[in-house]
């Protein structure tokens, strides 16, 4: 059997089944070299050794365009090498950093090189990094362009408070600003697409008797899906101009964690059919959980925008399904227990952010087959998509020529999330999902084929790496 890449070796050289058709991927120095039928194998007597997993799925690397690793400065609410390793055990072999909860968020080509230089020699799958557009940068030209031209991937900005003092909303203007550097470099803007309407009250409600902050219900209430809708109906306004032959053409925007399945999408879909360059995603939780049955207090699943209720999930699955949401990114936004606040239940005052990176495969999966849910569509969801907006064109699929980022797994096998299962989140207490029972194991994760993570064991080497844009 395989062992873990004792060291960061891309010259390593070896091959793997694809089953059940009968193929042979096969990689050296890191990258995908043939995919040839066994039958036709041109140089097996060369290749150093075949793997063959059997039954297993062997699939493209996951790429998580939205995760939260809060490294530098809060890295003790996460960090790389525990966020990385999380990843490599659930079968992500690329993630894109979101640019706030590390401290200082990264805006500015100075605050990159902190999080490259905090990545280098810790990350156990490669990682990239989008950078923010805030108000102090987004009418700052050179500033911008700074930022871009040291490798971050994209900017990412918030239309309504972010919960972070270094990371202050933008408005439209700044938006569109941001948006005519950005189709210079050919790069995305993804969007946290909620406006708060009421800013001098950001809550909206009273604590007393009728809004009991213990229920998900009032926290419901808060953050209705209007405040989605308001938001990308203002975003809409701009990314019309990056139709063909418009002002902003090259520019394009992504609207991040999509909840609302009903006014927002239509105005997405409308948008679309219209030409605009625009892109959205949604997160397994808003596939997976329902607002009616979280329970009082349980602050695990608090996050924004919010999981609504149970018709908007099956409208939710329908439009994955029919193809109208483009992908699925973790969103995974972990932070200290404490601030969890999971004795007191405070749904009003925890932290906001759901913390799922190891599991979004298999919860996919889970939660996914019962609406036809097929390998191909979750490659496409999970690997092809998020690979084309990172500009990430040598990943993504398993293509020759691109690298040997593949993960290995088992859809059949179930297991439980108990307290026995090895989570290597810094905090897995703060999981939604765990307690739960899922379906979709993850045996083996290559990152430009080196052998990352097999059977709850990681390579000790880190051997992911930062990638910049060029
Ligand atoms: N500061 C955050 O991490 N916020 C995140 N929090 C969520 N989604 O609840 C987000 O992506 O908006
Ligand atoms: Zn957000
Ligand atoms: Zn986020």
């Amino acid at each position: 059997m395989e062992a873990l890449s004792p060291a960061c070796d891309t010259r390593f050289i070896f091959g793997l089944l694809l089953r059940p058709k009968p193929f042979r991927v096969e990689v050296k120095n890191g990258k995908i070299v043939s995919i040839v039928k066994e039958e036709e194998r041109l140089w097996s007597s060369k290749l150093g050794q075949v793997i063959d997993y059997g039954d297993a799925v062997v699939m493209p690397g996951l790429i998580d365009v939205h995760a939260h690793l809060d490294d530098p400065g809060r890295t003790e609410w996460e960090g790389f090498p525990s966020g990385t390793k999380a990843a490599a055990a659930g079968g992500i072999t690329t993630l894109v950093d979101m640019p706030l909860n590390s401290f200082p968020s990264t805006v500015s080509r100075d605050t990159l090189k902190l999080k490259i230089k905090s990545a280098e020699n810790r990350i156990h799958v490669d990682v990239g990094f989008w950078g923010g557009l805030v108000p102090e940068n987004a009418f700052n030209h050179s500033a911008l362009e700074d930022l871009l031209n040291a490798g971050a991937l994209g900017l990412k900005s918030f239309m309504c408070p972010s919960g972070i003092d270094d990371f202050p909303m933008t408005n439209i203007s700044h938006i569109k600003e941001g948006l005519s550097i950005l189709a210079k470099f050919r790069r995305p803007l993804l969007v946290h697409s909620e406006i708060q309407k009421d800013l001098e009250s950001p809550l909206g409600l009273e604590e007393d008797g009728a809004n009991d902050p213990r229920s998900y219900s009032t926290y419901l209430k808060t953050r209705p899906p209007s405040m989605e809708e308001a938001a990308i109906r203002e975003l809409l306004t701009v990314s019309k101009d990056t139709r063909i032959g418009g002002p902003l053409v090259g520019a394009h925007l992504h609207i991040v964690h999509l909840s609302d399945s009903s006014s927002s999408l239509n105005l997405i879909k409308e948008a679309k059919r219209g030409g605009d360059s625009l892109t959205v995603e949604t997160c397994p939780h808003y596939l997976a959980f329902s607002a009616e049955e979280i329970k009082d207090g349980d602050t695990r699943f608090k996050c924004a925008p919010p999981i609504r209720d149970a018709v908007n999930r099956e409208k939710l699955w329908e439009a994955v399904m029919e193809g109208h949401i483009d992908m699925l990114s973790s969103d995974h936004s972990p932070t200290e227990p404490k601030l969890k606040l999971l004795e007191e239940g405070n749904f009003l005052k925890a932290w906001g952010g759901i913390s799922s990176l190891q599991f979004v495969l298999p919860v996919t999966w889970s939660y996914g087959r019962k609406y036809g849910v097929t390998l191909e569509q979750l490659a496409l969801w999970w690997s092809e998509r998020p690979a084309k907006l990172a500009g990430q064109e040598l990943k993504g699929s398993i293509a020759v020529g691109n690298y040997a980022d593949i993960v290995v797994w088992e859809p059949e096998v179930e297991f439980n999330l108990n307290d026995e299962y090895p989570v290597y989140l810094k905090h897995p207490g703060i999981s939604a999902y765990m307690g739960s029972k899922l379906y979709g194991r993850v045996s083996a994760t290559f990152v430009r084929g080196n052998l990352v993570y097999k059977e709850k064991n990681h390579a000790t080497a880190a051997c992911g790496v930062p990638i910049l844009a060029i």
